[in-house]
C-alpha cells in the first residue's frame, strides 16, 4: 500500500518542474495523507535518562488520547506532563512530557505525537508495546519518518542526505558540512541553476513560437546562449572540487611510510590514540597495510601504516614493500617519516630520492598528491641546536618518544586535509556523493549537446535534459531506487 503510494508521488514528482520543486514546501502546504501512523524510539538504543518514542499519521492524536490521561489533546507543540498507561489493561507505564504536532507543522508534514518517558529499558518496551496494540499503528521501518517528510515536502533529497550525513557525523568537519546540505545549501544552488535554465528554455521556445514575430526582442537568443555558457562555467568549477567532498564524507587517505624503524607504527598509535600497530626496535616489524580511521585535527582521515621501506629482504617483508608501494600511489596525503638521528643511512636517502623528492614536499605531485615530510624521533638530537637539516625539503620535527612536535604536526595536517577535503566553514556547498557529481555531469553534458544542437528544437530538448539533471539531484524527479539507497542509509525512529 504505501509501496504503491510512494510511486504514485515519485511519478508526480518526476513531472515538469517548477521552480518551486526544487526547494521545501512552505509549512502551510496541505500534506497529502498517506494511510498508516508509524511509531519507533528516536533516540539511541540502551539505559538513559530520557527516550523519546514518536508517532507519524493520521491515528496519532487517537494514539496519544489511548495512552494519556487525562484524555484530551495538548495544545499543539507544547510540552505537558501526562500519566501514561496501557490502554488495554489500564496498567500505568510512566509519567511523561507528551508533544502534539498536528500536520502539516511537523517534522513529517502529518500528525506527529512525541513522548519524552524515563529511559529504562522496561519503560520503552512497555510503551512500544501499548502503541503497538492501538489500531492504525505499527512500527516504522529504518528512515520511514525521514522519507515521509520528504514526500510530504519538508525536505529535499539532498537535504535529507545531509541528514543521513549528520546522523552519521564523526569529525566536526563533517558535522558542518552536513549541516549545510541540511540548511539546504546544495539545493537552493541548483535551484539557482535550474531558474537560469527555465528562462533560457523560455527564450529557446519564444523563439521556435515567434522567431518570425517582430515583436520579439532581438538577441533573445544570444541572451540563452551567454547564459548557458555562465552555467557551464559555473558548474565546471563545482566539479572539479568534487573530490574534496567526498573525501570529506569518507574520510581522507593518509599513508605513512618511510624506512624502517623510522617510527611510522608509533606516529600512528600517537595519531589514533590506540595501540593499532606493533611497534618494536626490530626493523622490518610492520608487513601488512594496517588501516584506521581517524579524526585528524577535526577532519576524517583513514590512515594507513606501511611496511619500511628498503632492498634486499626476505620474501615476506618484500611483499610488505610492494603492497607499501601500492598503497602510496593510492594516497591522497604521504606522511613520510625518516629518523631525524639517521638521515645518512641508506635506506633514508633511498626514500628522499624516490619519494619524498619527486612528490615534492608540501607540494601536490602530478597527481593531485600532497606530502608532509617528518623527522622523528628529534629527542635523539642534541637540544636547542639550529635546525640540522638545512638542505632538506621544508619538514616538521617530531617526538614519538617525547610528543613534542605534535601540535605543530596536527596544525600541518588540518591545513592539508582543508585543502584535500574543502573547508566546510567557508566556500560553496560541496558534492558529498557520487550521485551529486553523475547530476551534474549529465548537466554539463547536455548543456554541451545545446551548443552543438543542428535546430532549436534539439537545442531546446537540451535544455529540457539538462533542467532535468538539476530536478533529479535535489529529488524533483527521484526514482525509487535512488530513494531507497538513500533511506537505508538511516536507523529505525529517524
Ligand atoms: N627515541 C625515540 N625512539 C622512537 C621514537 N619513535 C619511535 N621510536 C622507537 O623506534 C623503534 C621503531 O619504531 P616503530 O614505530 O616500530 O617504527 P616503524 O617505522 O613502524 O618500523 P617498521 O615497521 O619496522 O618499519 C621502536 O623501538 C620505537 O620505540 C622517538 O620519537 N624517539
Ligand atoms: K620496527
Ligand atoms: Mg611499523
Amino acid at each position: 500500500m504505501w509501496r504503491g503510494l510512494w510511486t504514485l508521488i515519485a511519478r508526480a514528482a518526476r513531472g515538469p518542474i517548477s521552480p518551486r520543486s526544487c526547494t521545501r514546501q512552505g509549512s502551510g502546504a496541505p500534506a497529502p495523507s498517506s494511510g498508516s501512523t508509524i511509531f519507533a524510539l528516536s533516540s539511541g538504543q540502551g539505559r538513559c535518562g530520557i527516550a523519546v518514542i514518536r508517532t507519524s499519521g493520521p491515528s496519532s492524536a487517537h494514539a496519544l488520547r489511548s495512552l494519556t490521561a487525562p484524555q484530551d489533546l495538548p495544545p499543539a507543540r507544547r510540552a505537558c506532563l501526562r500519566q501514561l498507561s496501557d490502554p488495554c489493561s489500564g496498567e500505568p507505564l510512566d509519567r511523561a512530557l507528551v508533544l502534539w504536532f498536528p500536520g502539516p507543522q511537523s517534522f513529517t508534514g502529518e500528525d506527529c505525537a512525541e513522548f519524552h518517558v524515563h529511559g529504562g529499558p522496561a519503560v520503552v518496551s512497555g510503551v512500544l508495546q501499548a502503541l503497538g496494540s492501538v489500531p492504525g499503528l505499527r512500527p516504522a521501518e529504518a528512515g520511514e519518518f525521514t522519507r515521509r517528510a520528504f514526500a510530504h515536502g519538508k525536505l529535499s533529497l539532498t537535504e535529507v542526505e545531509g541528514l543521513a550525513d549528520l546522523i552519521h557525523a564523526e569529525t566536526e568537519a563533517q558535522r558542518r558540512q552536513a549541516l549545510r546540505q541540511l540548511d539546504g545549501e546544495l539545493g537552493h544552488l541548483c535551484h539557482g541553476w535550474a531558474e537560469i535554465l527555465t528562462k533560457a528554455l523560455a527564450h529557446v521556445e519564444a523563439y521556435i513560437d515567434f522567431g518570425e514575430d517582430d515583436n520579439l526582442e532581438e538577441g533573445v537568443l544570444d541572451q540563452a546562449t551567454r547564459e548557458v555558457r555562465e552555467l557551464e562555467v559555473a558548474l565546471g568549477a563545482h566539479l572539479r572540487d568534487a573530490r574534496r567532498g567526498q573525501r570529506l564524507r569518507s574520510g581522507a587517505h593518509v599513508v605513512i611510510a618511510g624506512p624502517p624503524n623510522a617510527g611510522k607504527s608509533s606516529l600512528v598509535n600517537l595519531l589514533s590514540r590506540k595501540p593499532v600497530s606493533i611497534v618494536s626496535p626490530e626493523p622490518g616489524t610492520t608487513r601488512d597495510v594496517l588501516e584506521t580511521p581517524v579524526d585528524l585535527a577535526g577532519f576524517p582521515a583513514l590512515l594507513s601504516d606501511t611496511a619500511g621501506l628498503r632492498e634486499g629482504v626476505g620474501p615476506v617483508e618484500q611483499e610488505g614493500v610492494r603492497r607499501a608501494q601500492k598503497r602510496l600511489e593510492q594516497a591522497d596525503l604521504i606522511l613520510a617519516v625518516l629518523d631525524a638521528s639517521d638521515l645518512a643511512s641508506q635506506s633514508s636517502c633511498n626514500f628522499l630520492d624516490t619519494v619524498v623528492i619527486p612528490t615534492g614536499a608540501r607540494s601536490p605531485n602530478p597527481s593531485g598528491q600532497r606530502l608532509l615530510l617528518v623527522l622523528n624521533k628529534s629527542d635523539l638530537l642534541p637540544s636547542n641546536g639550529p635546525d640540522p637539516n638545512p638542505d632538506l625539503p621544508p619538514h616538521l620535527l617530531l617526538s614519538c618518544l617525547t610528543g613534542q612536535g605534535l601540535d605543530d604536526l596536527l596544525e600541518a595536517l588540518k591545513k592539508e586535509l582543508a585543502i584535500l577535503c574543502g573547508d566546510p566553514s567557508t566556500g560553496p556547498p560541496l558534492l558529498t556523493r557520487a550521485r551529486h557529481q553523475h547530476h551534474l555531469q549529465g548537466c554539463l553534458d547536455a548543456l554541451g549537446h545545446y551548443k552543438q544542437a543542428k535546430d532549436l528544437a534539439l537545442a531546446a530538448e537540451a535544455l529540457r535534459v539538462a533542467r532535468g539533471h538539476l530536478a533529479r539531484l535535489t529529488g524533483g524527479g527521484g526514482t525509487e531506487e535512488v530513494l531507497d539507497i538513500i533511506f537505508r542509509d538511516f536507523c529505525v525512529g529517524k
